[in-house]
C-alpha cells in the first residue's frame, strides 16, 4: 500500500443536524446532532486509510479547538503535520432531512497569517519526500491568496508524487492552470471554474479535451446520483451507482476521489477502479461517518455499478502514474 499526504487548508468541524423536514424561517427541532472532524482532505484520508494506505495530513488547524481533530488523527494513525494557527477551526453546518436532502452552511475558516503560510510552504519538501501521492482538497481559508495557492500547487507538482486536486470556485480555476495529475470537480464546479456551460455530454467532452491538452491526465467529473465521467489519458468512462437509500451526501465526492486514487495507485484496470470508486461513494451516502464500515457491502455495491466506455472513446487501459 502507498504513503499518501493529504492537504486540507480549511478543515472543519461538521455539525450535522438530522431533522424530518427543514422549514426555513421557522423553529426546527433536530432529531440528533453529530460532530465530526472533517474537511475534504481529511475525509479523503479516512477512506484511504480504510483502503489500507498510510496517511500524513497537513493544512491549517485552529489552536483553540484542536481536540476532535487530534482524537481523529490518533484513532486513525495519521501522521499529524498540521500547522497550528491562532483561533478556532471553523464549523460547517449540515442540515440533513429524512428524504436525503442536505443543506450545507460552510464557514469561511481561519484567518491565516503570512508567517503560517510561509511555515507550511517551507515544510512541503520534507512532507512530500517518500509520498506516493499528494491530495489537495477543499476551500481556502481567509488569508490564503490565490497566488499563494498556485505557488503551493506548483511546488507540489515539481515533486515526484502525482498531484490530486479537489476544490471549487476561484481556487479551482487557478488550480487547473497548474495542471495537476488528477482533478475531481463536480459538474457545476467545473462549469463555474471554466466559465462554460456544460449542459450536454458533448460540451463536457470538449472541455475535458481542453483540460487534458493542458496536461491534466485524469479528469473525474462527478454528477451526484447520476454517477460520474472519467476522462483518463486514453480512455473515457462513465459510471452510474446503484440506487441506495440516502442518509447524507456529505463526503460523497471525497469518497469517490479516494476510491479513484486507490485504484490508480494499485494499477488496476479502469473498469475495476471505476466500480470500486463508485461503490465507495455510494456506500458513503448511506451513512454519516467517513470511511468504509463494511467491506462485504462495498463488494456487493461494486458489482451493481454500471460502468461503460463513453460513446466514441477508446477503452485502452493506460492509467499508469506518469
Ligand atoms: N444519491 C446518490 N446515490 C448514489 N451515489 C451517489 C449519490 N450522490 C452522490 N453519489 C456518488 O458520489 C459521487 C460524488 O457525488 P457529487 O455530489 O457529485 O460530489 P460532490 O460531493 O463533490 O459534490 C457521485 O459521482 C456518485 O458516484
Ligand atoms: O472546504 P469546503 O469546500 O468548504 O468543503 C468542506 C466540506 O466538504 C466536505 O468535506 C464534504 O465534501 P463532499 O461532500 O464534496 O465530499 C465536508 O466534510 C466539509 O464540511
Amino acid at each position: 500500500m502507498a504513503r499518501i499526504l493529504t492537504i486540507t487548508l480549511n478543515p472543519a468541524l461538521d455539525l450535522t443536524v438530522r431533522l424530518p423536514v427543514l422549514c426555513p424561517g421557522e423553529v426546527n427541532r433536530g432529531e440528533a446532532l453529530y460532530v465530526q472532524a472533517a474537511g475534504k482532505g481529511l475525509n479523503v484520508a479516512q477512506v484511504l486509510a480504510d483502503l489500507g494506505h498510510e496517511l500524513s495530513v497537513t493544512g491549517f488547524l485552529g489552536a483553540d479547538n484542536p481536540q476532535d481533530f487530534e482524537t481523529l488523527f490518533a484513532a486513525r494513525g495519521f501522521h499529524d503535520a498540521f500547522v497550528r494557527v491562532p483561533g478556532q477551526t471553523r464549523s460547517n453546518f449540515k442540515l440533513a432531512e429524512s428524504d436525503g436532502r442536505v443543506t450545507d452552511i460552510n464557514g469561511p475558516g481561519l484567518d491565516v497569517s503570512s508567517a503560517a503560510l510561509d511555515m507550511l510552504l517551507a515544510k512541503i519538501p520534507q512532507l512530500v519526500a517518500g509520498q506516493e501521492a499528494v491530495v489537495v482538497a477543499g476551500s481556502l481559508p481567509r488569508g490564503v491568496t490565490l497566488d499563494w495557492f498556485v505557488e503551493l500547487l506548483t511546488q507540489l507538482k515539481q515533486q515526484d508524487a502525482p498531484l490530486v486536486l479537489d476544490t471549487s470556485g476561484a481556487a479551482l480555476h487557478a488550480g487547473l492552470q497548474v495542471a495537476p495529475w488528477l482533478v475531481k470537480p463536480n459538474l457545476a464546479e467545473l462549469a463555474e471554474a471554466c466559465a462554460v456551460p456544460l449542459a450536454s455530454p458533448a460540451q463536457l467532452a470538449v472541455q475535458a479535451q481542453c483540460l487534458q491538452a493542458m496536461g491534466i491526465a485524469h479528469l473525474v467529473v462527478s454528477q451526484g446520483a447520476e454517477g460520474l465521467c472519467w476522462f483518463a489519458p486514453d480512455a473515457h468512462w462513465q459510471a452510474r451507482p446503484p440506487p441506495v437509500e440516502v442518509v447524507s451526501t456529505v463526503g460523497a465526492g471525497d469518497s469517490l476521489l479516494a476510491g479513484m486514487l486507490h485504484g490508480l495507485l494499485q494499477g488496476w484496470p479502469a473498469e475495476r477502479t471505476l466500480r470500486l470508486a463508485t461503490a465507495v461513494a455510494a456506500q458513503s451516502v448511506g451513512q454519516l461517518a467517513f470511511g468504509i464500515p463494511d467491506a462485504a457491502q462495498l463488494a456487493r455495491l461494486a458489482e451493481r455499478v454500471e460502468a461503460r466506455p463513453l460513446a466514441g472513446a477508446s477503452t485502452t487501459d493506460n492509467n499508469k502514474i506518469s
